[in-house]
């Protein structure tokens, strides 16, 4: 099977378990996993801790090949790039001794073109603040600038599709708000992103949103449906179902239904309380 035009990545029933664990089915780390993504379409994936959301990155972006069965297919922009990926532990992708060295090095092994590639590896390192740390050894960054200096590449590398594992894990909220802004951007330019969070704050409600259980892909739809019950005052919606905390909008929004107001989608923040409120007045 291959991928059609529209398709950037594709799982077709995949399933993994380290090799010498395979032998038994409760040691699957993956099962089942069908997943197409398609161009210019924005993932976040969900779930809680241990239910193999980094385990279906690694294995989306290739680096992780033994023991995986089923297939995946991944269209790498053509030109045979790797798709960019940033993991919770920034330490294990870096290449540089300094994240000037780093972000540089990306781009030449991603084969981009020389002129305006320090320019270009400068400028990311700028907009992810880190303009006057460009020069200073990696190891002494705190563990947040690293992460940052990981995302300046993906910014840098202004690559089709990227794969970001909770990358915001680690930094405080002013800079969490000036990554999600970029990334956001460099989606409405057209990157496909798979985004993996814990943080329900960060979605949007039109995201198609996965999660994850022991594995498996347990919710398929918007973000906006995510806390959506069956009836007011009925706690089954798939959010509540999948163990997630409903955040204080969330809450409102039930309270709004219980009495008679019916919204278009279950907003997860208070700038979506507001509009969806905004929205029902008019
Ligand atoms: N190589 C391995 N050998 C044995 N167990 C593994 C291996 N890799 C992952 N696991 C286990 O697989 C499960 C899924 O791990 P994974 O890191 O994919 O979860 P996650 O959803 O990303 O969790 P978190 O939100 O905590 O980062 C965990 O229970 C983990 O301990």
């Amino acid at each position: 099977m291959f991928l059609t035009q529209h398709t950037q990545l594709e799982l077709i029933d995949v399933s993994y378990a380290p090799v010498a664990l395979a032998s038994e089915e409760s040691n699957y780390i993956l099962s089942g996993i069908h997943l197409a993504v398609k161009r210019g379409e924005w993932i976040s994936l969900l779930g809680l801790n241990g239910s193999g959301k980094s385990t279906l990155l690694k294995a989306a972006a290739g680096l992780i090949r033994q023991g995986v069965r089923g297939s995946i297919h991944r269209s790498e922009s053509g030109s045979g790039k790797p798709i960019p990926i940033v993991m919770q532990q920034p330490d294990a992708g870096l290449v540089g001794t300094t994240p000037w060295e780093d972000v540089v090095t990306l781009l030449e092994r991603q084969g981009s073109p020389a002129e305006g590639l320090v320019q270009r590896a400068e400028q990311a390192l700028r907009e992810v603040g880190l303009g006057r740390r460009m020069h200073q050894p990696l190891e002494t960054l705190s563990g947040g600038q690293k992460q940052l200096v990981a995302i300046a590449g993906c910014l840098a590398a202004e690559a089709p599709m990227l794969l970001l594992d909770e990358i915001t894990a680690m930094l405080d909220p002013g800079m969490t708000a000036i990554v999600c802004g970029h990334v956001r951007r460099m989606h409405k330019q057209g990157t496909t992103v798979l985004w993996v969070t814990q943080s329900l704050e960060e979605l949007l409600p039109g995201d198609r949103t996965v999660v994850m259980k022991d594995g498996r892909i347990v919710f398929e739809d918007s973000a906006g449906s995510l806390f959506r019950r069956s009836a007011p005052n009925m706690p089954d919606s798939p959010g509540e179902r999948e163990g997630f905390v409903p955040p204080y909008a969330v809450k409102v929004a039930w309270e709004l239904e219980a009495q008679g107001v019916q919204l278009p989608f279950i907003p997860l923040t208070a700038e979506q309380l507001a509009e969806v409120v905004a929205s029902y007045v008019r």
